[in-house]
């Protein structure tokens, strides 16, 4: 094993600037599959130990009880105010189209606006319906950022979700295009790496959010994975949280136990405040041996775990 290592430098308290000016904490609490009874405790338990960005979806059923562990989280520490929390929610495929959006937007409203007054990021959760409904919605969308106080909801930044390059495409040449995306959410992990996507995004300024980067466990008894464990003295969840991490991605890492909630964010290092600036300042980095870089990288490889295995990015108008 050589001691070389590759690192960057990333706090637990690091956000990213999107496109539009606004800031997104890297490392994202997702509540997939998560019950709408556990929800509030599992958000609120996420804040406590440091999340400040939680990652939920209309098809989740429990944006609710998210906003509600939020509001209840600031209830109790005043030292923490609604700025410093990112809410993320994702509309379904039946939101697509422009007044199916908006129909959609005004139930999100009724369920967390009195929670959590405005959501900071609505993304389109997935390309697989058709051309005319996915523009609709993005027409939508467009509104709610670019009319902020036309009553509904505020919405501070608008994306999307397992959008492939000609989803992009389509979006960018059509002529009623008027906001960017700030992130394009996808399944990416050692085994799903989407270098050509990646590099397309950067070139267009789309950060990417990691979602399943814990391979939704699928990977976890990998031998390579394992091999590596042993060989570096580095648990594998540290090992593949921190691979996302130096991929420049913001992390969204699930679970339901409660003390997997402080390992998972415990990967990164502790942020340093600068009185004078009044700001935290990312002077903790997060590195990983460049052998064991090495020995994760696959360029190649194009394995999809979730989405019933079928890649969503290359979704064609009639599929399936
Ligand atoms: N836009 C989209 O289409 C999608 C978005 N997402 C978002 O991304 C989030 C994360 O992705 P997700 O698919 O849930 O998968 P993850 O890769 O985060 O994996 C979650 C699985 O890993 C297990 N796990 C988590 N932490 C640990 C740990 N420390 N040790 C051992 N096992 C662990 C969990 O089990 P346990 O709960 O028992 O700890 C769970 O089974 C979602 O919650 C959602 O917000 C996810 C999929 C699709
Ligand atoms: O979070 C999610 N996990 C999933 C797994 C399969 C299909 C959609 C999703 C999600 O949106």
């Amino acid at each position: 094993m050589s001691n070389l290592t590759t690192s960057i430098q990333l706090t637990k308290q690091s956000k990213y600037k999107l496109n539009n000016g606004q800031y997104i904490p890297v490392a994202g609490y997702g509540v997939y599959l998560c019950s709408a009874e556990k929800t509030r405790q599992l958000v609120y338990q996420a804040l406590k130990d440091g999340y400040r960005h939680i990652d939920s979806a209309v098809y989740y059923g429990n944006e609710k009880e998210a906003a509600q562990g939020i509001q209840e989280f600031l209830k109790d520490h005043k030292d923490v105010q609604r700025k410093d929390i990112f809410f993320t929610t994702k509309i379904t495929n039946e939101a697509h189209g422009y007044d199916n959006c908006k129909k959609q937007i005004e139930e999100i409203a009724k369920d967390v606006k009195e929670h959590i007054d405005y959501v900071d990021l609505v993304l389109i959760h997935s390309p697989k319906t058709d051309k005319e409904r996915r523009l609709g919605a993005w027409k939508a969308l467009q509104e709610y950022v670019q009319n902020p106080n036309n009553g509904t909801l505020i919405i501070k930044s608008i994306g999307v979700s397992n959008y492939g390059i000609a989803h992009l495409e389509e979006l960018f040449n059509w002529d009623g295009y008027l906001v960017k995306p700030v992130v394009n959410q996808l399944e990416l992990h050692p085994w799903l790496p989407r270098l050509k996507l990646r590099e397309y995004m950067v070139k267009h300024d789309i950060l990417a959010e990691a979602y399943s980067p814990l391979t939704q466990g699928y990977k976890l008894n990998d031998p390579e994975l394992l091999a590596l464990e042993k060989s570096s003295g580095i648990s594998k969840i540290e090992i593949l949280l921190k691979w996302s991490y130096l991929q420049g991605y913001i992390v969204l890492a699930k679970t339901e136990k409660l003390e997997r909630i402080a390992q998972n964010f415990n990967v990164l290092p502790d942020g340093q405040r600068d009185e004078e600036l009044d700001e935290t300042k990312s002077f903790g980095k997060v590195d990983l041996p460049l052998d064991v870089l090495e020995a994760l990288d696959k360029p190649d490889s194009h394995e999809v775990l979730t989405w019933g295995n079928v890649d969503p990015t290359e979704y064609k108008d009639g599929d399936n």
